[in-house]
Parts: structure tokens; C-alpha cells; sequence
């Protein structure tokens, strides 16, 4: 392409952007609380490389097993994310020898304790459809979450765990782990997410469903071949390097267009392909007009270095 004629009238449409209401409304963060700012109990976020957020599960001496507090701190920390300028990708993975024993079974002692006070079944209701919604609220913030998330997964991810890993975007794992839909060894349907996303992920109903109502255990091997992974790895040491990598490379993409995609797949998930394609078309009649798709764009044409991209 004629690189004169590109830059001109490239030039030309970033008029607009130059304007200083534009830049000072671009920079606003009124409502935006710095995830570094936040204190958590049950879980260790850190900043490994610019732009790429890791949360760690961090009650290796309960087998990161769910308590109340971390489904809510879960909640708390991936709205931040949300919000976060300084945040484009979220690495979670888990403290200790595996990723999660799954729902903390001395919390169903307190439950049990806390219906007990009641008698009426209205007010038993409310006790527990709060406690469901609360949870199920914890996991799925990762997906509400528009920022691309990644899980990286070790030894036994059971129950809960399970839950939380079918709401991310990509998922790696250890050559030693399983994944376990156990809630049925606990005389329960589950109901915080797994019995919607499992089916959707791994594309065989028959093998959703029988994981689902026997709670085998499935290995690294069978979920890669069943898609619930896209990539197994010898030990936790490589696993975390790769899934740097990765979250470092996706980084440096423009977050218009990283959010733009979570956006579209997760509504494409949920809607026919006619709704889907009305959906893309309504956000990048206006994301691209970003500067992001300009600048990008001029680099491809220009063969020029890859440019780095304002926060949002
Ligand atoms: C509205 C509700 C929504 C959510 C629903 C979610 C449901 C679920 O998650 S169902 C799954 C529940 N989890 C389990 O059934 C797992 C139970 N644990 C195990 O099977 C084993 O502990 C495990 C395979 C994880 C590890 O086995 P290992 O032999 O390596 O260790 P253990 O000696 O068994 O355990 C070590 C200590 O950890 C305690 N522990 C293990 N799991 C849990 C747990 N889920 N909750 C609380 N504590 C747990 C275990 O009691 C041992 O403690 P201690 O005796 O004090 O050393």
C-alpha cells in the first residue's frame, strides 16, 4: 500500500482522538479501584509482567479448598479486574501441592447449623437461594470479567474447582491432573455453573453428561482430547512459564480488540449466528473507529513495529 496516502488519511481520522475531552474522558477512572489496592485472605494477585494480572487460590493449607470468603473475595477481585485500565489478561492458577480439593466441607456443618434456626421452609429458601446466588456469583466473575482470562491448573481440581475453571476463556493443566464434577458424591445437583458451561466446552453431550452424573475423574489426557484444555505440560514449573508467555503476548494486543472478542465469543455461545453477527456489528461500528484498529492497521500495511496501545 502507498504508505503517503495511508498515513494522510490515517492522519485525518485521528483528528478526533487528539482532542483533549476525548483524552480526558479516555483517562477517566473515576469508578476504577486499582486491584493492587485491594486486600484478600484467600487469594494472592500480583502483577508478573506490565499489563498481566495473576491470581493465585492461597489456602494451600486447606487444599484451596472454597470457603464463603473466597467465593465473595473471587467475586471482588475479578469486578476490579473488570475495571482495571492497568489489567489486559488474568492468570489464575492455585498455592500448594493441587489446585483445589473443591467446596470447604466445614462450611456445609455452618449451613446446616444456620437452617436449623428456622423452621419455616420460606425462610430456609431464602437462607439458601442467597447462598447459591452468592455463590454462582463467584464463579462466574472471571467470565463477567471482559478481560481474557486463563487458568492454569495442577494435580486434583475437584468440585468447586471444576465450576471455576469452565467459566475462563483458555485452559492448561499439568500432566498429573484430573477434573472432577463431584457435587453428585455430595448428594446434590451442581448449581454454580458447571451443568451450563461443561456441555458447551467440551461439544459431546454423552461425555458432559456422564461426567456430570457419575463424577469420574477425567485426566490431562482424555480433557485434551475432549477439549476441556487446550495444552498439557510435564510439571507446574513449565505450565506457569508457558501461561506467562501467553498472557504477555496477548497483552501487548490492543485491549479493544482483546474485549471485543471475549465479548462476541461468550454472546456468540448464548445466541443463534444471525444474533452474533448483529452483535459484532453493533460494537465495531464503533470500535472501529478506535485508534487501536488505525494504528494496527498502518503497522500491518507499513510493516512498521507493532504499536503499543493506550489503556482502557
Ligand atoms: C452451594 C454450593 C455450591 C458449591 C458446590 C461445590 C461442591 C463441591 O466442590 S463437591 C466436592 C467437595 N470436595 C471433596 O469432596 C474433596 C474432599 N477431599 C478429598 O477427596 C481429598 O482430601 C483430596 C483428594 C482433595 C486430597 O487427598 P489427600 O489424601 O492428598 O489429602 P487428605 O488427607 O484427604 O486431606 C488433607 C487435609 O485437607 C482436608 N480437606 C481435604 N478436602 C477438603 C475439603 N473439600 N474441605 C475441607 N477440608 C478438606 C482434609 O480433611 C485433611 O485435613 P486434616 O485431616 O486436618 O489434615
Amino acid at each position: 500500500m502507498n504508505k503517503k496516502l495511508f498515513t494522510t488519511s490515517l492522519r485525518l481520522s485521528q483528528n478526533m482522538f487528539l482532542r483533549p475531552q476525548f483524552i480526558r474522558e479516555q483517562n477517566s477512572s473515576a469508578e476504577a479501584q486499582p486491584t493492587s489496592s485491594c486486600k484478600f485472605e484467600t487469594l494472592s494477585v500480583t502483577v508478573p509482567k506490565p499489563f498481566v494480572y495473576h491470581v493465585e487460590l492461597n489456602r494451600p493449607e486447606k487444599l484451596n479448598a472454597f470457603n464463603h470468603r473466597m467465593f465473595t473475595e473471587l467475586t471482588h477481585c475479578f469486578k476490579a479486574l473488570h475495571k482495571d485500565e492497568d489489567c489486559r489478561v488474568v492468570l489464575i492458577s492455585a498455592a500448594g501441592r493441587l489446585f483445589t480439593a473443591g467446596l470447604d466441607l466445614s462450611s456445609v456443618a455452618s449451613l446446616g447449623q444456620k437452617l436449623a434456626e428456622h423452621e419455616d421452609v420460606a425462610r430456609r429458601c431464602k437462607i439458601l437461594r442467597e447462598l447459591i446466588i452468592t455463590y454462582q456469583d463467584g464463579m462466574s466473575a472471571a467470565e463477567k470479567c471482559v478481560k481474557p482470562v486463563i487458568s492454569l491448573v495442577h494435580n486434583a481440581c475437584i468440585g468447586a474447582g471444576t465450576d471455576l475453571i469452565a467459566a475462563v476463556d483458555i485452559r492448561y493443566c499439568t500432566e498429573d491432573t484430573y477434573f472432577q464434577v463431584k457435587e453428585i458424591e455430595l448428594g446434590m445437583a451442581a448449581d454454580v455453573g458447571v451443568l451450563q458451561r461443561l456441555p458447551r466446552i467440551i461439544g459431546n453431550a454423552s461425555l458432559a453428561n456422564e461426567l456430570c452424573l457419575t463424577g469420574r475423574k477425567i485426566d490431562a489426557k482424555e480433557s485434551m482430547e475432549a477439549g476441556l484444555v487446550s495444552k498439557v505440560f510435564k510439571d507446574k514449573e513449565s505450565m506457569m512459564a508457558s501461561g506467562l508467555e501467553l498472557a504477555e503476548s496477548l497483552a501487548q494486543r490492543s485491549p479493544v480488540a482483546l474485549q471485543m472478542i471475549k465479548r462476541n465469543i461468550l454472546f456468540s455461545r448464548d445466541h443463534g449466528v444471525d444474533a452474533g453477527l448483529q452483535h459484532i456489528a453493533d460494537w465495531n461500528q464503533a470500535m472501529l473507529q478506535s485508534e487501536d484498529f488505525m494504528n494496527a492497521a498502518m503497522a500491518l500495511a507499513t510493516k512498521g513495529p507493532p504499536p503499543s496501545f493506550a489503556k482502557l
